[in-house]
């Protein structure tokens, strides 16, 4: 097959969910959405065997060739061209790009658990914020499946409580709500009877009448049901001809031996690349950017590493406890809930070596390197704390084990602070920072890279001898507020020669007027089309396990007992010590000050 360059396609068109792009002066059209239009698609392209008008992607998707109208071509022409694009079946194996959005093809999302927290929170209102922006294909429905019993419209006023539309896109709101509510419908039953999986796939099959299904369950449920949900779904209710998926929330094990015995037991039923293990906050906005900061942009690059990064920190903060989910938090805990999963993935991104490419698999090669290169953590690394109830401006604040579902002997931490250290030539030494907690202060989550000290630096003394104070810091500022800054050094105005901190400031509030979808949605809509990037790989979650299962267990063996601290308050002392030992002061403490 004739490939062609990658220097000869040019973006022509972009449009909601849809681009247009030039490869040797043919315009082609493609019904993947914006955020797809990265070189990743673009680096090949060959003709295509089945279609005289069509080429294949270097990922396998299909585009359609369009007659082009110099760099315009009309929204309802793109929309045509998709649409008459028609993969042939041999095709539709899984991660087939473009397979989702024809004519002949349907996409039914099931979420397991619809009844529950996350489904109202969440799931029903990314569904809905993609439907509004056109991000689902023509043909999709939604299904909740529970155990409670509901009818079809008791489930649209379950889910229209929670729906909402952006601050920017109001137009036709309630309108839209309601198109949405009347594609969702509800089926009854239980998560491990077959039977009640076949009446599913039967009014499943009803909706996509007689299209190819593609089918993508959601499970949103307690852990301990994810394999009977799994065997019963893929064995009565997989799709009959095109892709069948399945989201996977955490906690994936609560160890080594309990995530490697759920990935086995998944994959009896399941092939890897149908499992998407979804980690939320890689669909964060500024997790994605982590990665367009550090390769696209020259001046960071050569400065990340030992050699001039002293240390980087990792801090989650929320200012509420674990109200209404502690039966499930207690048995797992702030660094199982946290920092193994999430911290550690935005920490696999940020050290992580520059990947071949954008690909998935490439990506997450890296990604694991970086993991397997991390010092399994020892009872030294860590401490712990747990908060205790409160009373301020005369408001009562409850103790973790005041919550009724918690046993009132609990030392299952809800604060912990770690050093980690990556054993590679380019972070030898550098300490690797996570503090992590519930009911503190404040909510927020963040990354914090602390650079060395210029050195010999001709305005030292006029720091006086606080070192801390004269060295930059890199934010990245995940939640609330988006932000991006710089502090540096800079020269008050006037006569005299007065230093200050000054922060280059880019907050995105500021400079971005469109809304940062929430992170479920990018989540979501990367699965329908098959993108891996952002879901974890089962030797990463491997990788992820062994760093912390030893502790963990030791911690747990030993019963040590957390240190306890104010609802409200900045956490336990505990952690000062630990960032000290490690001639490290804490970023977002100083800031406070
Ligand atoms: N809520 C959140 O903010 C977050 C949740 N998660 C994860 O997402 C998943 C869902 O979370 P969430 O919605 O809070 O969970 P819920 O506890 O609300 O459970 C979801 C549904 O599962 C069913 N269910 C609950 N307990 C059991 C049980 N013991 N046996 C059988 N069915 C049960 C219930 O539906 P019914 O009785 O109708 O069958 C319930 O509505 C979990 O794995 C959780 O760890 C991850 C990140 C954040
Ligand atoms: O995964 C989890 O995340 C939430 C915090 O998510 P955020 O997007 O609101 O920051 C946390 O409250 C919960 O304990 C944990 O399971």
């Amino acid at each position: 097959m004739a490939t062609v360059p990658s220097s000869t396609l040019s973006k022509a068109h972009m449009n909601s969910c849809s681009i247009g792009f030039y490869c040797n002066k043919d315009l082609f059209f493609s019904s993947v959405s914006p955020k797809r239009f990265v070189p990743r698609k673009l680096t090949l392209c060959s003709n295509h065997n089945s279609y005289p008008n069509a080429v294949s992607m270097h990922d396998g998707s299909v585009v359609k060739k369009v007659n082009p109208i110099e760099n315009e071509v009309s929204a309802k022409k793109l929309k045509e061209a998709v649409l008459s694009v028609s993969p042939p079946l041999q095709e539709q194996k899984d991660g087939a790009g473009l397979d989702f959005n024809t004519e002949n093809s349907t996409v039914s999302i099931t979420i397991v658990g619809a009844s529950g927290d996350l489904a109202k929170k969440k799931i029903f209102p990314a569904l809905f914020a993609l439907y509004y922006e056109g991000c689902l294909p023509e043909h999709f429905s939604i299904f909740g499946y529970a155990r409670s019993k509901m009818t079809d419209a008791e489930l649209r006023v379950m889910v229209s409580r929670t729906l909402t539309c952006r601050i920017d896109k109001r137009e036709n709101c309630d309108e839209k709500m309601e198109q949405f509510l009347q594609r969702c419908f509800y089926h009854s039953g239980q998560y491990d009877s077959q039977e009640h999986f076949r009446d599913l796939d039967r009014k499943l099959k009803e909706h996509e009448a007689g299209r190819v299904s593609n089918r993508l369950f959601y499970l949103s449920i307690p852990p301990n049901i994810f394999v009977d949900a799994v065997k019963c779904a893929s064995v009565s209710a997989s799709a009959a001809n095109g892709w069948t998926r399945v989201i996977v929330e955490k906690p994936f094990g609560r160890d080594s031996e309990s995530s490697a015995a759920l990935t086995k037991s998944l994959k009896q039923y399941l092939d890897e690349d149908q499992i998407f293990r979804i980690d939320h906050y890689l669909g964060k906005e500024l997790v994605e950017n982590l990665s367009v900061l550090r390769f696209s942009n020259l001046i960071f690059e050569p400065l990340w590493s030992r050699q001039y990064i002293r240390n980087v920190q990792f801090i989650f903060s929320e200012n509420f406890g674990t109200e209404g989910r502690g039966g499930y938090f207690d048995n797992y805990g702030i660094v199982r809930d946290i920092m193994q999963n999430h911290l550690l993935q935005i920490l696999a991104l940020f050290a992580m070596e520059t990947p071949v490419s954008l690909d998935a698999e490439d990506i997450r090669n890296e990604k694991v390197k970086v993991l397997r290169s991390m010092r399994t953590l020892t009872l030294d690394d860590i401490v712990i704390g747990q908060y205790k109830g409160d009373t301020r401006g005369g408001v009562t604040y409850p103790g973790y084990i005041d919550d009724n579902t918690v046993p009132k002997d609990s030392l299952t931490p809800t604060f912990a602070a770690a050093a980690l250290f990556i054993d590679n030539p380019r972070w030898d030494g550098v300490p690797f920072l996570m503090k992590a907690g519930k009911a503190l202060h404040k909510r927020g989550a963040e990354i914090r890279v602390q650079f060395r000290h210029v050195p010999g630096n001709l305005y030292k003394k006029t720091f006086g001898t606080d070192l801390d104070q004269a060295t930059n810091e890199l934010v990245i500022r995940v939640q609330p507020d988006e932000a991006i800054y710089l502090k540096i050094n800079n020269k008050v105005p006037g006569l005299g020669m007065r230093l200050d901190r000054s922060n280059l400031n880019l907050l995105y509030a500021a400079r971005y007027s469109k809304e940062i979808p929430d992170a479920y949605e990018r989540l979501l809509l990367d699965a329908i089309e098959g993108e891996r990037r952002l879901f974890i790989r089962s030797d990463e979650l491997d990788a992820a396990w062994s760093l912390f299962t030893p502790v963990l267990k030791e911690i747990e063996e030993k019963k040590v007992t957390p240190e306890y601290y104010p609802y409200g308050s900045r956490g336990p002392v505990i952690a000062h010590y630990l960032a000290a030992r490690h001639k490290v002061r804490w970023g977002d403490i100083i800031e406070d000050e």
